[in-house]
């Protein structure tokens, strides 16, 4: 599908979806327990994924309040405000079908170490993107801890094979490919006998998500520990040497229930847009945006320090942003790596350079998020330089005009784009808009109620 956006003026009020990588987790951290209910859960076509597949181990999922059973993820309704997990407890059964992790990276990630904890032979696949994602870190490690895990093809992608049961024990992986290995070899290592000890071989990229797994698994009563390199323990995952979790525990979140808080990573294009094109003397205002331990917060201060007036009152959860004239920032996107698109974005619109450091890992995505927005904002106009860790966008010498630009099959790409069109004289028409339906199904609508104009082919 094709949108076509046209320089709009914003105003009013927008509220963020949930958060895809706590639904993620919290669906199969139920999935973990005897059962639970995942509240105000992100139904996307991701976190589907990660349903389809705790169905699969044998825990059922249903809009809460319905008849146990149905059709599992495929009859959660976008608007459900809650899902009631029947769990799988610490073993999975043995599917009886492919688990087919469609787009969901996160989801192909946790379910193969899941998938270790049977006592029989898993296969998963996902969409052409998925299986040319790394995986082979993974699978190496399940190797080392005495299970049999493979890629069909031999190249550390999918379609993969897992053969468990794992029992636990001591693993090395580097932790600057997918901080989602660790969250997986964490989330399983809990329910295997001995546990799991993961010690890194390289620095962490992306710790806010290890940060985000640390914070469940206690709110679901699993312990699990960063520590440092002399095996001491630290308050999180930042600067991390290694990771412990003992075996034998049991995922029950208090009350029953756990309540997924608004995603950052889409407040991301919806303050990029307040910022680039609220209307004069007029606010874009964000709903659903209580702090948490998402590292995708921090585009509030990058934005404030491009030079945008933002208000951001915690305990209500709301933010405010005017339109501003913007400055291009440095930014290191280590802990970061999916503001890129956004921040490039606004790159294109400022005053000066972006520089956005620290991305090589930003390259193992959907797509190749550094190239895709370095090509595709050329296409609208910009100038940028790409380097293999570092992606600079050159604000004085880019004009945005509008073009047909390709959203590269990823949800993040169409609507990064879909805001630098917002300051681009005339109209874009973005390519592959349909993808949105990974992590924010409603964004052309939120976009359209907020002013922009969005026509669909
Ligand atoms: O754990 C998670 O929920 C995620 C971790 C990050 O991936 P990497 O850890 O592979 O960088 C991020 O890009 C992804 O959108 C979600
Ligand atoms: C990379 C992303 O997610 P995943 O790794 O789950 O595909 C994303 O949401 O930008």
């Amino acid at each position: 599908m094709d949108v076509h956006v046209t320089r709009s003026e914003l105003r009013g009020t927008a509220r963020a979806p949930p958060s895809k990588s706590y639904t993620h987790r919290a669906l199969l951290a139920a999935g973990y327990s005897d059962g639970a209910t995942v509240e105000s859960p992100l139904i996307s076509a991701d976190t589907r994924a990660t349903a389809r597949a705790v169905t699969a181990f044998g825990g059922s999922v249903a809009p809460a309040g319905s008849e146990r059973g149905g059709d599992g993820a495929a009859a959660i309704p976008g608007d459900a405000d809650a899902i009631a997990v029947e769990g799988f407890g610490g073993r999975p059964a043995v599917p009886d079908d492919v688990i087919d992790c469609a787009n969901s990276g996160t989801t192909m990630r946790l379910v193969t170490a899941a998938a270790a904890l049977a006592d029989g032979t898993t296969v998963l696949t996902g969409d052409s993107s998925l299986r040319s994602r790394p995986q082979g870190p993974l699978l190496d490690a399940l190797g080392d801890l005495g299970v049999r895990a493979e890629s069909t093809r031999g190249n550390g992608q999918a379609p993969l094979v897992v053969s468990g049961p794992l029992e636990g024990g001591a693993v090395a992986i580097p932790g600057d490919v997918s901080s989602q290995y660790v969250t997986a070899l964490l989330m399983a290592g809990a329910v295997t006998d001995e546990g799991v000890e993961v010690e890194l071989t390289t620095d962490l990229k992306s710790a806010p998500y290890v940060d985000i797994t640390l914070e469940l698994l206690a709110d679901f009563g699993v312990e699990a520990t960063p520590v440092d390199a002399a095996g001491d323990p630290l308050d999180g995952a930042a600067g991390a040497a290694g990771f412990s979790v003992p075996g034998g525990q049991t995922y029950e979140p208090a009350g029953g229930s756990y309540a997924v808080p608004g995603d950052f990573s889409s407040i991301s294009y919806l303050l990029g847009a307040g910022a680039v094109a609220a209307a004069p003397g007029e606010a874009v205002r964000i709903e659903g945006a209580r702090p948490s331990a998402q590292g995708d917060a921090a585009i509030v201060e990058i934005v404030e320090e491009m030079g945008a007036d933002i208000e951001w009152d915690r305990e209500a959860g709301e933010i405010a942003v005017e339109r501003a004239d913007l400055s291009g920032v440095t930014v290191d996107v280590g802990d970061t790596p999916d503001l890129l698109p956004t921040i490039a974005a606004l790159g294109a619109v400022a005053d000066g350079d972006t520089r956005i450091e620290n991305c090589e890992h930003v390259r193992y995505k959907e797509t190749d998020r550094v190239a895709a927005m370095a090509e595709e904002l050329e296409t609208l106009g910009a100038e940028t330089t790409e380097e293999p860790d570092v992606l600079t966008i050159h604000g004085d010498a880019s004009d945005l005009t509008g073009a047909t630009v390709d959203g590269r099959h990823d949800h993040r790409i169409v609507m990064a784009l879909s805001v630098a069109a917002l300051a681009a004289e005339g109209t874009t028409t973005v390519r592959g808009a349909e993808h949105v339906d990974v992590s924010f199904p409603g964004f052309f609508e939120t976009m359209a109620d907020l002013g922009m104009t969005v026509d669909r082919d």
